[in-house]
């Protein structure tokens, strides 16, 4: 008897790898996803996410999260979504463990650094260079490049936000490679990942604003989502300081947008009939889904988090740094390829758009901490603003 939904994707019925591989029990008793998630969580570039930024850039703050434990959040948030729904678990928690692996250093700072520094070789975005990293520059194996994922892992990256009309440069390739069918939804373990990571960071970024003193309760409260979880925390502890309540409302806020995301979906799962993750896939909608009333709150939610913390004046003005870093290490590894560690200039292409996009691989596996030490190297000792 299968342990999963008829809706869920089934490891026993895999499009499998890239690269054929012996089964077999020498690895441990795992099926396909499971193996998918343990080559991710055993990778070097899991493993840099924990210097990598989410919204603080480079935090001095050991409680600040970085794109590794927001990683890990997701994770959890996916895997009780996907339980609850029959889906399996494995799967979810491999896409929602890689789905940053692509994140240059210091975030979206970086990444529309990179963008503008690869603006006429293709440009650069991180859902793609997630791929690109999985199926290429990540290599710990001896027969090929890449981690050799399974087809509905890179499946579920590929479409991290839906179908793709349009794939940019690095999602292209992967698709060349191993054919993704990027025009139809992903499966519901994928749209449950993609979900899973907003729920995480709008609720872990509530929690890092007021912490580093960004944001304020009073500022929160104009966001009707908080307000009414504000009340309801209020109501069910009487007379404690509200210093005391500031955790118990980011988590019953993450509570109530998870159950409220289950409901929808199951709803929507038995409305639609789907018997298959086929059908799941041809189904010309996401099932996985906020109700009307959530997905409305949780965009007021987003808006004010864009313009009270993620553009504070403090966050842009950290973001330039970053963005000069990056710009400085890229013109200046262009100009003078000689000062890349040996593995990165010995294999430099000649001719472009290889050359360039070689060079922006190597500053987008750098973690926060590693681009700031080698662009110190270059321009001399840094005085970074309020913010790093
Ligand atoms: N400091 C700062 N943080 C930002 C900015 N934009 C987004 N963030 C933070 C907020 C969240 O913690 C996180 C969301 O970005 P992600 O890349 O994880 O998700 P996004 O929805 O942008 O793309 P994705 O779903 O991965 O395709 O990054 C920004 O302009 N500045």
């Amino acid at each position: 008897m299968t342990r999963f939904a008829p809706w869920a994707a089934n490891p026993e019925r895999s499009k499998g790898r890239l690269h054929e591989e012996q089964s077999g029990s020498a690895r441990g008793p795992r099926d396909p996803f499971q193996r998918d998630r343990d080559r991710i969580i055993h990778s070097i570039s899991f493993r840099r996410l924990r210097h990598k930024t989410q919204v603080f850039l480079s935090p001095d703050g050991d409680h600040f999260r970085v794109r590794l434990t927001h990683s890990l959040e997701v994770a959890q948030i996916g895997r009780t979504i996907a339980r609850a729904l029959g889906l399996n678990e494995d799967l979810t928690e491999a896409l929602c463990l890689a789905h940053d692996i692509g994140h240059p250093p210091f975030g979206h700072a970086g990444e529309e650094a990179l963008k503008a520094c690869l603006s006429a070789h293709g440009g650069f975005d991180h859902n793609g260079h997630t791929l690109r990293v999985l199926t290429l520059l990540d290599s710990p194996y001896p027969r090929w490049a890449g981690l050799n994922l399974t087809w509905e892992t890179l499946e579920g990256l590929a479409k991290h936000n839906g179908p793709v009309a349009f794939p940019g440069w690095a999602l292209a390739a992967a698709d060349a490679q191993l054919p993704l069918a990027l025009e139809q939804w992903p499966s519901l373990e994928a749209q449950v990942a993609a979900l899973a990571d907003d729920i995480a960071y709008d609720n872990h970024d509530i929690d890092d604003g007021l912490r580093a003193g960004l944001l304020t309760l009073d500022q929160l409260l104009a966001v009707p989502l908080v307000a009414r979880g504000w009340a309801a925390v209020q109501a069910r502890f009487p007379g404690i300081p509200p210093s005391r309540l500031l955790g118990e409302l980011v988590r019953s806020q993450i509570g109530v947008m998870v159950n409220d995301l289950i409901a929808e979906s199951r709803a929507a799962i038995g409305a639609a009939g789907v018997g298959s993750v086929d059908e799941v896939r041809a189904a010309g909608e996401p099932l996985i889904r906020f109700s009307p009333a959530m997905r409305e709150e949780e965009r007021a939610l987003k808006r004010f988090m864009y313009a009270n913390l993620y553009h504070h004046s403090n966050q842009r003005v950290a973001a330039e740094a970053a963005q000069g870093i990056v710009a400085g290490l890229f013109a200046n590894y262009s100009d003078d390829p000689l000062s890349m560690p040996e593995e990165w200039r010995t294999t430099l292409p000649d001719a472009e758009p290889e050359r360039s996009r070689h060079i922006a691989d190597f500053i987008a596996g750098m973690t926060d901490r590693y681009a700031i030490r080698r662009y110190g190297d270059i321009a001399g000792p840094l005085c970074l603003p309020e913010g790093f």
